[in-house]
Parts: C-alpha cells; structure tokens; sequence
C-alpha cells in the first residue's frame, strides 16, 4: 500500500515504522517545509492519506485528500467543530474517511468498558464521576480527544450529568474533565466513580505511541478502496 503521511511529527514517524515494517511504502512525508505535496497531483499518488497534524489544519488537509480522491485517516484531535461538515463532503464526493479520536486497540476496548460502567451506574445516584486525563507538556489541545469521546459516551448513559467541562467543579450536573501535562505521559485516562461507600477507577495508561500508530496502520489497511464514513469501532468490530 502507497501511504501519505499528512504531518511527519511524533505521530507521523511513529506510523512510518510500523508500516514499513509491514511492507507499506510510505511515498509522502509532509510537513510545513513541503506542503507544497499537499496537492492533488501528489497526494493522489497514494493509496490512502494518514493525517497527524494540528487542530488547525486539519479540516483542510482532509478536504484535499477528498478533491485527489484519496481515502483519508484522520487522528488529529481539537478540531471537531467542523467534523459534520467533513462528513457531509465526505458523503457528497463519495469519498472515505475514518476518524478516531484514539486508534489504539486498549483505548477502543476502554471505550466499550467505559460504557458499559456507565450504564451500570446509571441506576445508582449515589456515585459521582469525574475523569482525570495526563499527556507530554507539547500536546496543543485540552481536554484529550480521548477524553471528549469518554466524556460523550458517559453523557450518553448518565442522565444526572448534562455537560463536560474542563476543570474541578462543585456543580453536581457537571462532568469534570482535569488536565495534566507532565512528560513524557504518550496518554493516561482515568474514569472515577466515587460514593460515601466506596471508589471506582478505570484507567488505560499508553507506554507509548506505539499503539496510536499501529492502530492507525490497521485503520489505512482497512479502509484502502473503502467509501464512506467510519470509525475504529467498524475496524475492530466492536
Ligand atoms: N488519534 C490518535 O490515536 C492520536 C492522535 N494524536 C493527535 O495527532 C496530532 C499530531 O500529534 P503529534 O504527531 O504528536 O504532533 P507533532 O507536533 O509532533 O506533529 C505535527 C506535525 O504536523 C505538521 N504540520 C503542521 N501543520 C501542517 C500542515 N498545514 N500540513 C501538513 N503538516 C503540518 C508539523 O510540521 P512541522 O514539524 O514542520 O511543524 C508536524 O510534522 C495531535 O492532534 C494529537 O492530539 C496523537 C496521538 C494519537
Ligand atoms: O496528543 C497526543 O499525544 C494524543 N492525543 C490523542 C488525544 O487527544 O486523545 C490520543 C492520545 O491520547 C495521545
């Protein structure tokens, strides 16, 4: 498989080892010295794009992979205001696009897990939830993509919590999201469910970036010749 890389940061060095390593051919490394590649004569020479950029560029880096026709992997985070645009262009063009907000396969998991205890605890008032999310001290964007998702999907089963916000608070229908930034910390998320009785904390802690990219590479393999909008929950089957 021919890969763009879209951002040649962590990220993007990261998923270039794995898919070289599994026989992939990594054909653009594109960054701000040369996003000259980031038109359609180039980018259409890949078989699918992998975006790992900024909260900033992202929305139009994905664009251009729709206007070369390229299938696109997109895990940059921050910028979903504009994700039902995307996928509204996505459908129009008849184009591919997969986004996840963490492509590792333990967080993919967590994220079923996290549900799951949600719904269980719906029944049960007495328990309060707060979430705590730890990453290195270069990361743009807070709270964590991955926080937002697991903040979504505990908003989705708990009806005694109304909003997300990102910082300690007293106001019981809040759900409080801290940030750390510490290095090295690749990503630590923590869910406590906390009573008079007693605690309950999940956690997945990343040893590194590792699994970000792997998940990543399985994600381009899944959706080369794929149209249409998907996430890591159609890849995993989960
Ligand atoms: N979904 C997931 O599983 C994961 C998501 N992420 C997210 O991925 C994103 C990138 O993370 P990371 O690799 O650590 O960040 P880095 O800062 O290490 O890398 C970002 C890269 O994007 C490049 N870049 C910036 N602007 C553009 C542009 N307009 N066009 C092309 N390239 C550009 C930068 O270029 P230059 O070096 O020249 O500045 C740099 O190479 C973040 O949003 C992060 O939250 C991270 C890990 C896992
Ligand atoms: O910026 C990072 O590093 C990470 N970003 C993603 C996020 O915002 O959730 C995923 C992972 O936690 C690492």
């Amino acid at each position: 498989m021919k890969i763009a890389l879209i951002g040649y940061g962590k990220m993007g060095k990261a998923i270039e080892a794995i898919a070289t390593a599994k026989g992939h051919t990594v054909i653009h490394r594109i960054d701000l010295n040369n996003k000259h590649l980031l038109d359609k004569e180039h980018l259409q020479q890949a078989d699918v794009a992998i975006e790992f950029t900024t909260p900033e560029t992202a929305y139009s880096n994905i664009l251009k992979c729709f206007e070369a026709n390229v299938p696109v992997v997109c895990g940059t985070t921050g910028w979903l205001e504009k994700l039902p645009d995307v996928k509204a262009r996505c459908l129009e063009k008849h184009q591919g696009f997969l986004y996840a907000s963490n492509f590792s396969i333990g967080v993919n998991i967590f994220f079923e897990i996290n549900k799951r205890l949600a719904e269980l605890m719906s029944t049960q008032p007495q328990y309060d939830v707060k979430m705590e999310e730890i990453h290195h001290t270069q990361k743009k964007d807070a709270p964590s993509g991955t926080a937002i998702t697991l903040a979504e999907h505990i908003l989705d089963k708990l009806d005694r919590k109304a909003g997300w916000v990102n910082q300690e608070s007293s106001q019981p229908q809040e759900l409080s999201i801290i940030s750390k930034r510490e290095d090295p910390a690749p990503g630590t998320h923590s869910i406590t469910y906390t009573s008079a009785i007693d605690d309950i904390t999940i956690t997945h802690t990343a040893h590194s970036r590792e699994g970000f990219a792997a998940g990543a590479v399985i994600a381009a393999e899944w959706l080369n010749g794929k149209k249409g909008i998907f996430t890591m929950k159609d890849v995993l089957s989960l």
